[in-house]
């Protein structure tokens, strides 16, 4: 029997934690057959981002094209797109997929988008046209949107509490979705991830579905450095869960489980002189 096949459009990461490492080593990890279309490389360690060369327009074009012609997705996860063009041919290739879907032929690939802006290390991978070219062209048409705390607050223009950015985003696209030509029904869910972690001994990640109130997922933090690539992870864990067919919620707290349980392996690594990875191993 075949596996489901999620595809991951996102950067490299030479340092093997975040990125495409990072959402491959994932989908395996969850049973999952991953594809891939690189939008940048980078040039990363644990301490930092040194480099990024941004793949030329018509070969991001090129490898959707190629992909989504190809293999029946079931999911789809975008991490750093890194350009605005590169965010308006992704949502253009979401538009199309759902206007030729076929309820025959295959089931609508779930989208889930993580807004990457800004590495924990401070790095800017998307700067103030990538944050317009979401909002206008891709996160309306989203299944769920993964922003951390620092992509929630630069999404909306201000800070708040995670529950307040949650809903206040979730609400925000529900009203976009509305007006684009887009096929999504009734706007994208966000979850806004993160939390105080070393305050509280747990993290919370606040899910806000269109037109509900949103809802607290708390699960244990661990005490690390070693979490260079968590985000990655998390949102190609989801993905992976959602490509199951395991419903929203349920997804992302499997998705959080997966997360603890990785930075649980890598908790005591001395890997680097930075934010060691995150394990991507399962032994
Ligand atoms: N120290 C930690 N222990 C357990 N879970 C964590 C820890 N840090 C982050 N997480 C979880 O990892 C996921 C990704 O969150 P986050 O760290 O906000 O992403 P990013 O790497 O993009 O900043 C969330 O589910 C969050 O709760
Ligand atoms: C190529 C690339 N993509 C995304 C990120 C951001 O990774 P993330 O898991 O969100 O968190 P960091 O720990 O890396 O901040 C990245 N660094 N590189």
């Amino acid at each position: 029997m075949n596996p489901p096949v999620a595809l991951t459009i996102a950067g490299t990461d030479s340092g093997g934690a975040a990125g495409t490492a990072a959402d491959l080593a994932t989908f395996a990890a969850l049973g999952v057959h991953g594809a891939c279309v690189i939008t940048a490389v980078t040039a990363q360690d644990t301490t930092g981002v040194s480099d990024i060369h941004p793949v030329p327009h018509a070969t991001i074009e090129a490898q959707l094209e190629a992909v989504l012609d190809d293999l029946p997705i079931a999911a789809i996860k975008t991490g750093m797109l890194g350009t605005a063009a590169a965010v308006e041919a992704v949502a253009q290739r979401v538009v199309k997929l759902r206007v030729t879907y076929s309820p025959l032929s295959a089931s609508q690939p779930a989208v889930v988008v993580d807004p990457v802006l800004v590495a924990t290390s401070g790095a800017v991978l998307g700067g103030e046209d990538v944050r317009s070219a979401y909002l206008d062209h891709l996160l309306p048409l989203a299944t769920v949107v993964t922003p951390n705390l620092d992509e929630a607050r630069a999404l909306l223009g201000h800070d708040g509490t995670p529950r307040e950015l949650a809903d206040e985003l979730a609400t925000a696209l529900a009203g976009r979705a509305a007006g684009a030509a887009s096929g999504a029904a009734g706007g994208a869910a966000v979850i806004v991830t993160g939390g105080d972690p070393e305050a509280t001994g747990t993290c919370t990640d606040w899910l806000a579905e269109p037109g509900q109130p949103p809802i607290p997922l708390t699960h244990p933090a661990v005490p690390t450095s070693n979490d260079h690539g968590t985000g990655c992870t998390y949102g190609s864990a989801l993905a992976a869960h959602l490509a199951h067919g395991v419903p929203l919620r349920e997804a992302a707290e499997q998705a959080a489980a997966y997360v603890t349980r990785q930075l649980t392996r890598s908790q005591h690594w001395t890997l680097g002189r930075g934010r060691g990875p995150i394990a991507h191993l399962n032994t």
